[in-house]
């Protein structure tokens, strides 16, 4: 068992996942609390890596103080991607390669499991990535990303969205339909990452619907998910995650 499946086990707190762009948002998250470190960058979309120069440096900054995962892009631009460099990088334990733009190819699935061999031998989990709002994307629907990541013995899904200004995850479901949709990934035995501008006031249903790993950018910054992240704001969600896990509350949601 890896030291990432280990900290993943079921019955702890969710982890609370920040996305950096670079070595100072990286310092800022982990003083507010941010107990995993990502790497995205931002203004490249969704799923925007950054340089491998910078996912280099960063993961010599963090010195195994958190796990570390990073976005690479999306499936469909892979073949001519700079960030095919990230996944050299030693230290980042998982990675997210979106689906956006792949729901009328037909081998999307063996693009995905090719792909996840290859990050596999070099060291890395790809977790696979069901865009809440996939009709935007043009992506696979959620529920043949997760059978797919059922066969192909995937350990995390991630729940996200494409677009970030049109709605968020917990919009995007309908209402249960989340729920239950984090029930099969877990009961499948896969953590589950939700992510997909969540809101501080999220955190509460996030956690009792069982989310193994909250992530967040939008919520950590100054504003606009573009903006710097403000320590502050992870502190506020790191607040409402304890919150929610503390024995109080595990007794009022068991009533
Ligand atoms: O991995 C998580 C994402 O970076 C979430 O970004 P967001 O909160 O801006 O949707």
């Amino acid at each position: 068992m890896s030291r990432l499946d280990e900290i993943i086990g079921r019955g702890r707190r969710p982890r609370l996942l920040v996305s950096v762009r670079d070595e100072s948002e990286l310092e800022d998250a982990i003083s507010g609390g941010a107990d995993w470190i990502d790497f995205k960058e931002p203004d490249e979309g969704a799923l925007g890596p950054v340089s491998v120069e910078m996912a280099s440096r960063m993961v010599e900054a963090i010195n195994e103080r958190t796990p570390i995962s990073a976005a690479l892009g999306e499936l469909v631009d892979w073949q001519n991607s700079p960030s095919q460099r990230i996944l050299t990088v030693q230290g980042i334990g998982v990675v997210k390669l979106g689906l956006a733009g792949l729901a009328s190819e037909r081998n999307w699935e063996a693009m995905w499991l090719d792909f996840n061999q290859h990050a596999f031998d070099q060291g890395k989990q790809l977790a696979a990535v069901v865009y809440a709002d996939w009709q935007r994307a043009v992506a696979p629907q959620p529920d043949a990303v997760l059978a797919m990541a059922i066969r192909a013995g995937a350990k995390y899904v991630l729940i996200d969205t494409w677009d970030k200004k049109s709605c968020s995850t917990m919009s995007c479901f309908s209402p249960g339909e989340l729920e239950q949709f984090v029930s099969q990934i877990n009961r499948s035995g896969m953590a589950t990452v939700l992510a997909g501008s969540l809101q501080l006031a999220d955190v509460p249903s996030a956690t009792e619907m069982g989310a193994d790993i909250i992530a967040v950018r939008g919520a950590a910054c100054e504003g606009l998910r573009t903006n710097k992240i403000n320590p502050d704001s992870v502190r506020a969600i790191r607040e409402a995650l304890d919150l929610a896990t503390s024995a109080d509350f595990t007794v009022t949601i068991d009533q």
